[in-house]
């Protein structure tokens, strides 16, 4: 039986971990779990599985919440009661489903309390890779990658050596906006870019995979689970999202990872690995009904962001620290309907421009260096 902490339970990672717990009862037990301010989900979750404890974003969730469950679970909140979830004593594995770089102390502090991290969120590594991994690798933690294209490089690696790797390549659906041209972007709504043509997933990692940066962030991410440099790390455009990602060996042979695109499939492998179990909600893939699969190659000037990621991911320091703070306030701002589509890489690019770089930046200076920047890119605003 693994005890699982679930960081983020109330979103699209963390409602799909909750399937694969929910079809392995004599496997997983659901100890703690987190939420923001999605109170219904923490109640249902909380009369579902009766975890020890459940964090919450802010006090008012907190104040209804045990006025109702007083005693059952103990109910937290704010950043000091994610990290109650993150650490909490029972769990021995911590899935990081939160979005944004709020995710990093808590996902540091799990690392430090031993636990084994499943990781979705990756913002924590595209800011802090450089604390995380070392972190991981003194505590002797695994982080297993959760992100699809990161679990299929990860399970094609399983039994390989990985100084004859050659290269990953990492397959990009395009995002909502593939069909069109730099021109056409300009006037796209809010609810076009929310439409992502294989994946249903929340609405700050469906943006990102418009603008390509969550394609960007996960080089970074590759580049920090498996240590490759970033000219070995390569992105092939592949519309149907069936190859999630695939590694060429240094004989030129090439394994990939397919199946149909389900998050619970990569949920599941990081919460059972080794091990495989049946998925029987699961969809089998046919190729035989798809017939046909499509690559092309990536166009860095359409894809701005991607661009911008690998740049700040190759110079490293603080860079990419800015990039993600800068990209996460654009995102908001984005989906508040207050600047339009291409905005949004300008505004990283200006904030990237204005940065004085540091190498290995602390977590203290981490932390500065995001709250810097997030105030920089609203002063666009106004
Ligand atoms: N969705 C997917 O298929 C994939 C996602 N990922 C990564 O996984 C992570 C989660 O993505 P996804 O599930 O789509 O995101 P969602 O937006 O669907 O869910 C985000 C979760 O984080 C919580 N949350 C948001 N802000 C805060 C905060 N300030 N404090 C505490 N909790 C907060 C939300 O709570 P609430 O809603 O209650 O406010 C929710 O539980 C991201 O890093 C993403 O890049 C990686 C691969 C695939
Ligand atoms: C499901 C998943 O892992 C997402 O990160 C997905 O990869 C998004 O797809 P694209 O970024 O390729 O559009
Ligand atoms: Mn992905």
């Amino acid at each position: 039986m693994k005890s699982i902490s679930l960081l983020g339970a109330s979103g699209s990672i963390g409602t799909q971990t909750l399937d694969v717990i929910r079809a392995h009862p004599d496997r997983f037990r659901l100890v703690a779990a987190s939420v923001g301010r999605n109170v219904e989900a923490a109640r249902k979750l909380m009369a579902e599985f009766a975890p020890r404890l459940v964090a919450v974003a802010d006090r008012g969730a907190y104040e209804t919440l045990c006025s109702e469950y007083g005693g059952r679970t103990t109910v937290v909140y704010g950043e000091d009661g994610l990290i109650e979830a993150a650490v909490h004593p029972d769990a021995d594995i911590v899935v990081t489903a939160v979005v944004g770089s709020v995710g990093l102390v808590p996902t540091l502090k799990a690392i430090e309390a031993g636990k084994t991290i499943a990781l979705a969120n990756k913002e924590t590594l595209v800011v802090a890779g450089h604390l995380v991994t070392a972190a991981a690798e003194k505590r002797g933690v695994p982080l297993l990658p959760v992100d699809s294209e990161h679990s299929a490089i990860f399970q094609c690696l399983q039994g390989e050596k990985l100084e004859q790797v050659d290269k990953l390549i990492l397959t990009a659906s395009g995002g909502s906006f593939r069909d069109r041209t730099r021109e056409e972007l300009a006037g796209v709504t809010v609810e076009e870019a929310l439409c992502h043509p294989n994946w249903s997933m929340g609405a700050k990692i469906t943006i990102d995979s418009a603008t390509m940066m969550n394609k960007g962030f996960e080089v970074i991410e590759a580049h920090w689970l498996f240590g490759l440099p970033y000219e070995r790390i390569d992105v092939v455009l592949h519309r149907e999202s069936v190859i999630h990602s695939l590694v060429q060996f240094r004989d030129t042979s090439v394994l990939a990872q397919l199946g149909t695109p389900d998050m619970r499939v990569p949920i599941q492998y990081a919460l059972t690995y080794p091990e495989r179990l049946p998925l029987s909600a699961a969809q089998p893939l046919d190729l035989a009904a798809i017939g046909s699969l499509h690559f092309a190659p990536v166009d860095f000037e359409r894809y701005r962001c991607l661009r911008l990621a690998y740049e700040a991911g190759r110079r490293g320091g603080s860079l990419p620290a800015v990039l993600n703070a800068a990209n996460e306030e654009a995102v908001a701002a984005f989906l508040a309907g207050r600047i339009p589509f291409l905005a949004i890489e300008e505004w990283i690019e200006r904030a990237l421009e204005r940065h004085q770089p540091i190498s290995d930046p602390s977590l203290e200076e981490i932390r500065a260096i995001d709250a810097d920047t997030r105030a920089y890119v609203r002063t666009l605003l106004s």
